[in-house]
């Protein structure tokens, strides 16, 4: 299975009473895929899903559940625990996992491969390693990448290495067959890309959604002028929605443009400060 294309990590809008908008989460998954989004993902960092209750998180997934099942688009949940994961075979609408590798534990690269090893072996849908070493304190090399594509039941990785280096040249030059990468640092999307990834799981994209659908086509179809100038306009819009903590600035942007309900983000996240929305919103155009 290869997931190609642009994936919407939703995030959870809340009511003015500070409960989950379910109904407004529905209109913008709706609303993004009919903006040229391919998939959505439930539960994504972007989600707050640490946030959530239980109960919350269950609501959130069969709300994307239904209208992935309605728009016939792939869906991907955050999972990252046996009984999590064990929990997704309920939905046929989930293609995938976005699994984060253990966070704070920092257990070397062996015991990140073990994890994932253990993880997929038990998992009703394939995992895609959600690698983000700036949140989970733990680098993965390309070697190591290599490794958990090798395992049956991974399909991917969510590349958030914090920009390209030598490890990102290394394993895109040799992908091994069949394994998925999906850019997950909205900033550098265009240039990886450009060296062969599948499409991106990409918050800003909740905004501007069609230019990044665009910017996919681009790069796919071998169109390098169109792809690059795509790319340095969007580059200024992600790093204007990066300014504070995600979500914070999109939600924002989302309230201003009358897409959701409230800007609210629940403890630890503070609301973002109104210089960094004029900011989000000048860029937006
Ligand atoms: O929720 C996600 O998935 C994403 N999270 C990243 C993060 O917050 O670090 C950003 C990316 O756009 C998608």
């Amino acid at each position: 299975m290869t997931l190609n294309g642009l994936y919407i990590p939703l995030i959870t809008p809340f009511a003015e009473d500070g409960t989950v908008a379910l109904a407004a989460l529905e209109r913008l998954a709706n609303d993004v895929l009919d903006d040229g989004a391919t998939g959505l993902v439930a539960l994504g960092t972007t989600g707050e899903p640490g946030s959530l209750t239980e109960d919350e998180r269950r609501a959130v997934i069969e709300v994307a559940a239904r209208v992935s099942r309605e728009r016939s688009a792939p869906l991907v949940v955050g999972a990252a625990t046996p009984e999590a994961l064990a929990a997704l075979g309920e939905h046929p609408e989930v293609v995938a996992s976005l699994t984060v590798v253990p966070p704070f534990v920092r257990p070397g690269e062996a015991g990140v491969v073990a994890h994932f090893e253990r993880l997929a072996a038990g998992s009703p849908v394939p995992l895609i390693v959600y690698d983000v070493p700036y949140r989970t304190g733990q680098y993965l090399s390309a070697d190591a990448l290599r490794r958990l594509a090798a395992l049956p039941n991974v399909t991917g990785v969510k590349y958030a290495g914090g920009g390209l280096n030598p490890d990102t040249i290394a394993l895109m030059a040799d992908l091994p067959p069949g394994f998925t990468v999906l850019g997950g640092d909205d900033i550098y999307i265009s240039p990886l890309l450009a060296i062969g990834a599948h499409g991106g799981i990409l918050a800003s994209a909740h905004v501007a959604t069609a230019d990044f659908a665009a910017l996919i086509t681009a790069w796919h179809a071998g169109d390098v002028a169109n792809a690059r100038a795509i790319g340095h306009r969007l580059a200024p819009l992600s790093a204007s929605l990066f300014a504070e903590p995600n979500p914070t600035v999109t939600k924002a942007v989302l309230h201003a443009k009358g897409r959701i309900p409230t800007p609210d983000v629940r403890l630890p996240l503070l609301p973002a400060g109104p210089e960094s929305l004029t900011a989000a919103l000048k860029e937006l155009g």
